[in-house]
Order: C-alpha cells, then sequence, then structure tokens
C-alpha cells in the first residue's frame, strides 16, 4: 500500500536547510490500522502531508498503491489525493455555514440522482449516530459530533487511505476513546488503512500497530528497515 525508500524531507528556514524526515524504508500493508506516535516537533504531520501528496518528498521514494507520488507534479498529487485519500483534522475544518448534511453534498461523488444520493448520505449519519442531527449547523453540533460528520466526509467517497492528524486533540478523555473506536471500526469496514497521529498512548493502543517517530538532533540520520513497534527516525529537533 505504502512503500516509503530514502525518503528525505527537509525545510528551509532563511539559509538554514532543517531536515525533518529521513526514513530509509517503510512499508505500510493494505488495512494496516496504525497509530502514529512521537514527541512534538519530530515531524508526524509532515510524514501525513507527504503521504497525501500535499508535500513532495526531496530525495528518495513514496510510493501509493503503487503509484509514485515522487515522481508526480503537484497537479498530479492533487488529483492523487482527492480520488484515493480522506483526511481527518483535529479541529475538524467543517464549513460552518452549511449544515452537516450540505457539509457531506459538498464533497460526495456519489450519483446524482436525488433519492438514491440522499439515501446513502443519510445511512452514513445514521452509521454515525448522527441521523436526528443531519439539518443542524456545526456550531449546534458537540466536539465529538462534528468530529463524526468530518469522519463521514472522510470516508464518502471510499478512500483508500485515510490519515487522521489528532482527531480526538479536542476532545474529552471518554469522547475521544469512544470517537477512536469509530473511527476504527469505519475504516475497517470500508477497507481503508488508517493512519491515525496521536499523542496519547491510551489511544493509540486501540490500534492492532503503533510505530513510534524518534527524532535525532542536528544531522538527519536512518534508522531501519523499520518493523512494526519500532520507530522511524526523522531529522527533526524535538520542540
Ligand atoms: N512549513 C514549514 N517550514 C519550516 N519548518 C516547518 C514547516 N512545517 C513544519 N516545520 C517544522 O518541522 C518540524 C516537524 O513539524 P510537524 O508539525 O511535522 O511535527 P509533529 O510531530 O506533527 O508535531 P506536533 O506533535 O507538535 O504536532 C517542526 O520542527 C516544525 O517546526
Amino acid at each position: 500500500m505504502i512503500q516509503l525508500h530514502q525518503a528525505h524531507k527537509s525545510f528551509r528556514n532563511q539559509q538554514q536547510l532543517i531536515p525533518i524526515l529521513d526514513i530509509e524504508h517503510w512499508h505500510v500493508s493494505e488495512g494496516d490500522q496504525i497509530a502514529l506516535l512521537g514527541p512534538s516537533g519530530s515531524g508526524k504531520s509532515t510524514l501525513l502531508y507527504v503521504l497525501c501528496g500535499v508535500l513532495p518528498v526531496d530525495e528518495g521514494e513514496c510510493i501509493i498503491r503503487h503509484e509514485p507520488l515522487h515522481r508526480m507534479s503537484e497537479l498530479e498529487r492533487d488529483r492523487f489525493r482527492s480520488k484515493h485519500v480522506g483526511i481527518i483534522f483535529q479541529d475538524f475544518h467543517l464549513i460552518s455555514s452549511l449544515t452537516a448534511k450540505q457539509n457531506i453534498e459538498l464533497v460526495y461523488e456519489g450519483p446524482l440522482n436525488g433519492r438514491e444520493r440522499y439515501q446513502h448520505i443519510q445511512q452514513w449519519f445514521e452509521r454515525v449516530g448522527l441521523q436526528e442531527r443531519m439539518n443542524h449547523l456545526p456550531s449546534q453540533l458537540s466536539r465529538g459530533q462534528q468530529q463524526r460528520v468530518a469522519m463521514i466526509r472522510a470516508l464518502i467517497n471510499r478512500p483508500t487511505l485515510l490519515l487522521a492528524d489528532e482527531p480526538t486533540g479536542s476532545l474529552d478523555y471518554e469522547t475521544a476513546h469512544l470517537t477512536m473506536n469509530l473511527l476504527l471500526t469505519l475504516s475497517e469496514e470500508e477497507g481503508a488503512t488508517l493512519i491515525t497521529v496521536t499523542h496519547d498512548q491510551h489511544l493509540a493502543a486501540h490500534y492492532p500497530k503503533q510505530v513510534h517517530i524518534s527524532t535525532i538532533n542536528q544531522h538527519a540520520m536512518i534508522q531501519g528497515p523499520v518493523n512494526w513497534g519500532s520507530s522511524i527516525a526523522t531529522g527533526a529537533k524535538q520542540a
């Protein structure tokens, strides 16, 4: 599903080149559910940006679904992302002036036929337990409910890869656990490979696989090959 090989990513700060990611080899199988852990500033979000094609690697290979993102133009990566990747953010990113249902209608690429389209969207709201809240604005929903709408938005077009960046970071403890379990259930039912960034070891424990990003100060070094339960070395300095 995902192959990163000698993948490097740096950011330029004025004259200085700051190494962030330096991954010798990382393989993710189709259907994997992975919690990505690591200290603040270690490059977790940067890795998600690379995997969804927002950021290109500077060197090395990033192959997803046999497609070489490292050889694609920005436009090709954008197309790849809209076709194959769903993304969930900590702050939901719902459009505040649209109802929950309208937020989903805006992105849903399914049948245009009114009845079939409506039924499919309604079924999704039922799956996440929000059938009574479809016509509510985001401000009329709790944070956990908003994140469930965001999950529908990320999954309704059946992405093969689902990336979640601290999806429970702004939720209370109990809601965070319920939301994480729902995310795992839905991604499994949809057959999507799931990679979730989290700071929380307890939430990560819900995942069948955990990967730790470790930080190597100053000089980016490579440790690998990476196996589950071990770590990816990055070049980022710990914040
Ligand atoms: N556009 C950018 N330009 C320069 N440096 C950047 C840029 N984006 C991220 N960085 C730096 O890259 C490093 C890794 O950032 P990233 O957000 O990936 O870390 P993270 O592990 O997700 O952190 P956190 O857990 O705090 O969200 C940080 O030191 C950050 O300052």
